[in-house]
């Protein structure tokens, strides 16, 4: 760990928008920062603090003497429920109240004695209206947006898509009559894209919609930080990568952050033993991994938000069921809207040889494991980066947000994932699974996912474009005193140096 004298010391304050696939990638950054000499604050929401506290124990936020949790509330009515909570209402509840108690925040660890005063804000994406308290201070302030960057570049054009016309759509029949199929060939740096690939909070005859403005707000507003973050790296996403380095002056993709993290910290670092889930992983999983044969297993897992119908859930049921193939299927207690369901008696007769159902696990160490064949998912974007890392080709049900891009890119560019009817019926997931496991295509997808492996190793590898824009992230928020969002340094070298990263 770099050395700092306490009062030079660099202070980070990262802040998550509160949801699962926000709070695993900041937490990754945070402790990367760390790592190379940052003072941390990590701030939760109280509800998420105090699940992170129900699952570990007490004392699991307890932090270190330079690696601090703080939570603030979300503006939501308090809970105990061990549940997502809703996307909608959690962005307009954080955007109207958390301001007020993130300055109290930053203000107190300025005043705190023994506390290194903050350096730099980073925040979320989808919380970068806290970035006017950083204006307000004068401190460093830059956005971390967690979705890919096709999808942070989907939610850059709504503002534009809307001007366009595309969108709202006229009324419900554009759902359905294949209006979503129009190709949109205007947006920088992504080829072949029809509407239905962005965002899906483009569909809607609302325009007053609550997601479209609020996450087309947000993806505009990253043009005020003083960075944009992405956990993604410049050979799986070049050109959008270029097209928004044409907009932002400056992108640092430093993904993947699991990779990093692997590269530059060391197994026994004190930050190790920091969780990141809300919800208590079950062991079982990797115990039940080991009696299996190497890539024999299709891996379900649907993330920290999707929901479905128990219609859909027994469709699935039954096709993983009719593949014939053993599954190991990760289902959250409130996948089901509604009432929790119950999976058919015959269902679970004929599977229990060759199924395990749990309801949270460690799903890194699970898609690492050499008995995963395939990853049926939701491509939230964690999950797809995850499963890249780890060599493991999709089976794809994008259910929300910028999913259905990332399953485009999945599917159309990368060569690795098939994709399920959003309809979806049992005989198409046993056909898709089986063409997986079984099938030409499948052993296809494999080997390209095996390919990614080795190339996003590269990037977070010494040398890396991940690596070598950490490097310059951490050079350009650690090094230089800072006033009024503009860096005090040596601009024009920084700008050289930034120009030869750009590869
Ligand atoms: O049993 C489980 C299930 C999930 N996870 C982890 O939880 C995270 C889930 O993140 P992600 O796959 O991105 O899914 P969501 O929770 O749905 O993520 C939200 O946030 C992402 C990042 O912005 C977006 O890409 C998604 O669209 C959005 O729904 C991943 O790191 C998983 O490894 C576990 O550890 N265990």
């Amino acid at each position: 760990m770099a050395s700092f004298g306490t009062e030079k010391r660099p202070h980070a304050v990262l802040i998550p928008q509160p949801a699962q696939g926000h709070i695993t990638p900041m937490l990754k950054l945070a402790r990367l920062l760390h790592n190379r000499g940052f003072y941390i604050t990590f701030v939760n929401s109280e509800y998420n603090h105090q699940r992170f506290l129900r699952s570990w124990g007490s004392h699991s936020l307890d932090g270190l003497h330079d690696f601090r949790f703080e939570a603030i509330p979300d503006g939501l009515p308090s809970s105990d429920r061990e549940v997502t909570q809703d996307i909608p209402a959690l962005c307009l509840a954080t955007r109207a109240h958390c301001g007020a108690p993130f300055r109290a925040l930053v203000t107190g660890l300025n005043d705190t004695e023994g506390v290194p005063n903050v350096t730099c804000i980073i925040a979320d994406g989808v919380m970068s209206f806290l970035l006017r308290v950083g204006d307000e201070l004068g401190i460093l302030g830059l956005v971390f947006w967690t979705t890919s960057a096709c999808g942070f570049m989907g939610y850059l054009h709504f503002a534009e898509l809307i001007e366009r016309g595309y969108v709202p759509l006229k009324d419900e029949s554009y759902f359905t009559s294949g209006y979503l199929e129009t190709q949109i060939d205007w947006v920088p740096g992504m080829r072949d894209i029809r509407l239905m690939d962005f965002p899906s909070f483009i569909r809607t005859t609302d325009r007053d919609d609550v997601m479209l403005n609020f996450d087309g707000g947000e993806a505009q507003n990253a043009k005020t930080a003083s960075g944009v973050i992405l956990n993604t790296f410049v050979d799986l996403e070049k050109e959008v990568i270029q097209a928004l380095r044409n907009i932002f002056p400056r992108v640092y993709t430093i993904g993947p952050l699991s990779l990093l993290l692997d590269d530059q910290i060391p197994p026994d670092s004190v930050t190790k033993t920091i969780k990141s889930s809300l919800w208590k992983e079950d062991d079982l999983c990797l115990k039940w991994l080991e009696q299996r044969d190497e890539a024999s297993v299709i891996y379900v897992n649907f993330g920290s938000i999707t929901v479905m119908t128990e219609e859909q859930l027994i469709e699935f049921a039954w096709g993983l069921a009719n593949s014939k193939h053993p599954f190991l299927w990760v289902m959250r207690p409130d996948l089901i809207m509604g009432e929790s369901a119950l999976l058919p008696q015959e269902f679970m007769e004929q599977t229990k040889d060759r199924c395990l159902l749990t309801s949270w696990c460690a799903q890194e160490q699970v898609l690492s494991h050499s008995a995963i064949a395939v990853f049926l998912t939701h491509c939230g974007w964690n999950s797809t980066l995850e499963s890249v890392c780890s060599g493991v080709p999709m089976i794809c049900w994008p259910f929300f947000a910028e999913q259905p891009t990332n399953c485009r890119y999945v599917c159309k560019e990368w060569g690795l994932g098939m994709e399920i009817d959003k309809d979806v019926r049992r005989e198409g997931v046993e056909v898709l699974v089986r063409e997986m496991m079984e099938g030409k295509k499948g052993r296809e997808m494999r080997e390209k996912a095996m390919e990614w492996k080795v190339r996003a190793k590269k990037a977070a590898g010494a040398q890396g474009s991940s690596h070598r824009n950490f490097c310059r992230l951490i050079e350009d928020i650690g090094g230089g005193t800072h006033a009024s969002g503009v860096l005090i340094e040596d601009s024009q070298n920084v700008q050289l140096l930034y120009d030869a990263l750009k590869d």
